[in-house]
């Protein structure tokens, strides 16, 4: 089937199409019950159940595709949303430099708005040294050369230290001074992977990389002296997505899933003497719910509590009298 032709009328919803966001996203999408068969090499799956395609595209894309409003929803981190933002203002000061027709004044509005922060895919931009070197901060950098895939974000950071080393400290003072159109002394290096090589191999001096575990900083022999952007899997909408409507489903379906993964449903018996002490402990959402067991004197209550929590939770519980307690997982949820 030819389905590029067959997009007319649907949602365009991108998702990562490889990496490190990729399989959660997934997981996300199955949550929600969004269901498609993605054919072998095909990067556009039409939606069985909806009226939704996905497009899998490098999660660094999904922000001018949606931006742009070609897609009404994606998937993606912050980090590349940060870095987009951050090329459209240098683009737009490029233009306006070189007095060029300025295309964000006209058409529809353009860039992409964060709907939901997904809670998977964290990790900070982080501006990294050979550890053994002798930078300690960003500025010892400056004026020397930078590897790096998040270039805009990277000049930008510079462009501030720069203008800092050059007195302009204050934030009014710097908007006189448009980071974006700097002449940089600092020399930005695109590279496109691997870039915590770029030091080693004599290509840079400091590389801005992203950073989770710390693992692959600290193989490299990088320490990191600064962040940038701190970041984790969003949701983005285009700001005239094609059906508002059905967006506004798709958001509340995944707040539900990320809801549910984040709780469980705790349940036990307690004496409803110490009925106020046990909710004290587990008192739920909105509230826990108590139910009058056929003893008399007893209650049975359950209650939402986050799952980081539970282990404490049923401890304080005990301390309160509580007995029977069950943690059960959740699968999914939605509260309005
Ligand atoms: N180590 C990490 N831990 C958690 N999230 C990460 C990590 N590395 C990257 N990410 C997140 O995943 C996004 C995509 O990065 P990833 O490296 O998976 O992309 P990719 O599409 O495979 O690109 P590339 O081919 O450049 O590696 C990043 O922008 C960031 O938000
Ligand atoms: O702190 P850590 O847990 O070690 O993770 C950080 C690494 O993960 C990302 O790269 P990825 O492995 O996705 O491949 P890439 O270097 O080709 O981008 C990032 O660019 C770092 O290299």
């Amino acid at each position: 089937m030819d389905l590029v032709n067959h997009l007319e009328g649907r949602l365009l919803f991108a998702v990562p199409k490889k990496g490190r966001l990729l399989q959660a996203a997934l997981n996300l999408l199955e949550g929600a019950d969004i269901q498609f068969k993605r054919e072998n090499r095909l990067d556009i799956a039409l939606v069985k159940n909806l009226p939704i395609a996905l497009i899998f595209l490098p999660a660094a894309d999904i922000p001018t595709f949606v931006g742009e409003g070609r897609v009404d929803l994606g998937i993606t981190g912050f980090d590349q949303v940060k870095e987009h933002d951050a090329g459209t203002r240098a683009l737009a000061r490029l233009r306006r430099m070189s007095n060029e027709w300025d295309a964000d004044k006209a058409g529809k509005p353009r860039g992409c708005e964060t709907v939901l922060d997904l809670g998977f895919g964290f990790c900070r931009l982080q501006v990294q040294v050979p550890a053994k070197g002798g930078y300690a901060e960003g500025k010892d950098l400056i004026g020397k050369n930078i590897g790096t895939s998040f270039v805009h974000l990277a000049r930008e950071y510079f462009a501030r230290l720069e203008l800092e080393q050059e007195g302009v400290k204050d934030a009014a003072q710097q908007q006189q001074q448009p980071l974006e159109g700097r002449k940089l002394r600092t020399k930005i290096i695109e590279l496109s992977g691997s870039v915590e090589a770029a030091c080693a191999l004599g290509v840079a001096d400091g590389i801005v990389d992203l950073v989770e575990s710390g693992e692959t900083m600290k193989a490299a022999g990088l320490k990191a002296i600064d962040t940038v952007v701190e970041t984790s899997a969003i949701l983005i909408k285009s700001k005239a997505p094609s059906n508002p409507a059905l967006v506004s489903l798709i958001a509340s379906r995944i707040h539900g899933v990320i809801t549910a993964q984040k709780y469980v449903l705790c349940q036990y018996n307690v004496p409803r003497a110490k009925l106020a002490d046990a909710t004290h402990v587990t008192p739920g959402k909105r509230a826990a719910t108590v139910t009058s067991l056929d003893e008399e004197g007893w209650v049975a209550v359950s209650a939402m509590v986050e799952q980081k929590r539970i282990a404490t939770v049923m401890d304080d519980l005990v301390q309160v009298g509580a007995t029977d307690i069950l943690v059960l997982d959740i699968h999914n949820t939605r509260s309005s």
